[in-house]
């Protein structure tokens, strides 16, 4: 595991992350599948729809094994059963046992659900949450895996650099520590290149290629998802999460 390994990850996920986004614009707000408490199946639940379909969606994906994988942390942890599927040998690097529970799902779930959303998705509601739903779980999962990943990147620079974190830890300076982590540079590519993926995987293709989208005015409304909100998306929120993630698995480092 070298920086380098841990970029090209974070590279990768941002498809996943953009193509999640891209399936979620194309319906709308869909807000009743929001509302707690939900009422259906002839009852009253003590949660939103779209809450229940994720706890759900978990308890299937936690019996098949998923979070076997320490690069994937549920929303829902307490009602995750034991998996049933025959263990697999994850080879990827082994985080700091103490430090590994350092997760900021609680921040991603309130984000995605209270701010971003209502920016992504156009207004209106077509009753069919079941596929709204889906598509909330598939954006959450790969915001969660990408953001969460910080743990990766703080092992990876910690061990690149201990003298100079191990001093920072024992001080408990945040403010260090957030210094020392961060990469100006590095941020300012990651948001041009998600904005560009956006762009690129949000055209509309025929047989001939990408079609034409005309002058850049009119352009910005044919893609599929606003790139520009796919930046602030990760200015704002990604990656001052993963950063947040990267700061606390250092103070749990020497534990
Ligand atoms: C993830 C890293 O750490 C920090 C967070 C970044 C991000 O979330 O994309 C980028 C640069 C760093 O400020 C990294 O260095 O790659």
């Amino acid at each position: 595991l070298s920086l380098d390994t841990v970029r090209d990850f974070l590279t990768r996920e941002e498809d996943t992350i953009v193509f999640s986004i891209i399936e979620r614009a194309e319906y709308p707000l869909n807000l009743p599948s929001y509302d707690v408490p939900a009422y259906f199946a002839g009852s009253r639940h003590d949660a939103s729809f779209a809450e229940l379909f994720v706890r759900e969606s978990e308890a299937v994906q936690a019996k098949a094994g998923r979070y076997q994988n320490q690069e994937e942390i549920p929303f829902f942890p307490f009602r995750v059963p034991f998996a049933l599927s025959p263990p697999y040998n994850f080879t990827s690097v082994k985080l700091y046992p103490a430090a590994a529970f350092v997760n900021v799902n609680d921040e991603i779930w309130s984000i995605y659900f209270n701010q971003f959303l209502s920016l992504l998705a156009k207004n209106g509601d077509d009753g069919n949450y079941a596929a709204t739903a889906a598509s909330d779980l598939v954006c959450l999962q790969a915001l969660s895996k990408r953001i969460n990943y910080g743990r990766y990147v703080a092992e990876v620079k910690f061990r690149g650099d201990q003298q100079n974190y191990i001093t920072s830890i024992r001080n408990k300076d945040k403010d260090a520590l957030m210094k020392l982590l961060s990469s100006e540079s590095q941020e300012d590519v990651v948001k041009r290149r998600v904005q560009k993926k956006a762009m690129v995987f949000g055209q509309n293709v025929t047989s001939d290629g990408p079609v034409e989208t005309g002058d850049s005015k009119s352009s910005q409304a044919s893609f599929k998802a606003d790139p520009s909100l796919v930046y602030k998306l990760y200015d704002q929120w990604v990656i001052p999460l993963t950063k947040q993630v990267e700061v606390e698995y250092l103070l749990h480092r020497l534990d």
